[in-house]
């Protein structure tokens, strides 16, 4: 069955949705834990870094906390996928190098590369809303297989320009920035309580159901839902905010 909705702008999960969670911790985790203890050492003073530490030592109540302990927190947030901020901050400054040098090309799969290429093709505006760092996202789609993808991509949100994933408000700001009214926005992501925010805020939702995922059994509530893009037809007749 194919899933009809007349929108303006597909707005996309990474993670279970365009891409395979298997991929993002077995290849991108390991590579940022074995990389946060010399970026802790060597680039305390950029700016970026030296924030997301002391978010790091905020969230965990430890103000003190020194390298050595800040590298544990974020080695156990990995441990659980915890997409707090800071983590993905950091994680988002080691993938960006490591793609630029070409250790790592991100992961699509088979049915989104075609899909965002005909979708754009068709006058969609397409943005991307993932816990992964903006840094991270714009290296991400940078740097596949199937080339450089950011081209087809107009606005990119993570937690800290939009908010948490989980919360109607955090839609709210990224309607807010596109200039598109919240019906005129369909949200696809493999999590049911980011689906349920976005709905709450007036968004279109399509929960992603992909074998393997780690959403895949539980389901995505009563939202409609799609195993792959193909599933999805998306028109668009312009109607901005
Ligand atoms: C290029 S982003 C890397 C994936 C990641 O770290 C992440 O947390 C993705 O989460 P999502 O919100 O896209 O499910
Ligand atoms: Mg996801």
């Amino acid at each position: 069955m194919t899933l009809h909705f007349d929108v303006d702008a597909v707005v996309l999960d990474i993670e279970g949705t365009t891409s395979a969670t298997g991929f993002v911790v077995d290849v991108l985790y390991p590579y940022s834990r074995a990389r946060f203890a010399a970026l802790l050492a060597e680039r305390s003073g950029d700016p970026e870094v030296a924030r997301a530490v002391a978010q790091v030592r905020e969230l965990t109540g430890d103000p003190h906390a020194d390298a050595a302990a800040v590298e544990k927190t974020l080695g156990a947030w990995l441990d659980e996928d915890r997409k707090a901020t800071p983590l993905k901050t950091l994680q988002g400054l080691i993938w960006s190098e490591g793609f630029a040098r070409g250790d790592l090309v991100s992961h699509f799969y088979d049915d989104v590369v075609p899909a965002l290429r005909a979708w754009h093709a068709a006058g969609l505006r397409l943005y991307v809303y993932s816990s992964g760092s903006v840094a991270a996202q714009r290296a991400w789609f940078s740097s596949t297989s199937d080339g450089d993808l950011l081209p087809l991509v107009l606005g990119l949100y993570d937690t800290g320009n939009a908010g948490p994933k989980q919360e109607p408000e955090s839609y709210r700001r990224i309607a807010e920035s596109t200039g598109l009214v919240p019906e005129r926005l369909l949200f696809l992501s493999d999590r049911p309580g980011e689906l349920d925010a976005a709905r709450a805020a007036g968004w279109h939702t399509v929960g992603i159901r992909r074998p393997g995922e780690p959403y895949y059994e539980q389901g995505v509530g009563d939202h409609a839902q799609a195993g792959t893009f193909d599933e999805i037809s998306v028109g668009t007749t312009r109607s901005t905010a």
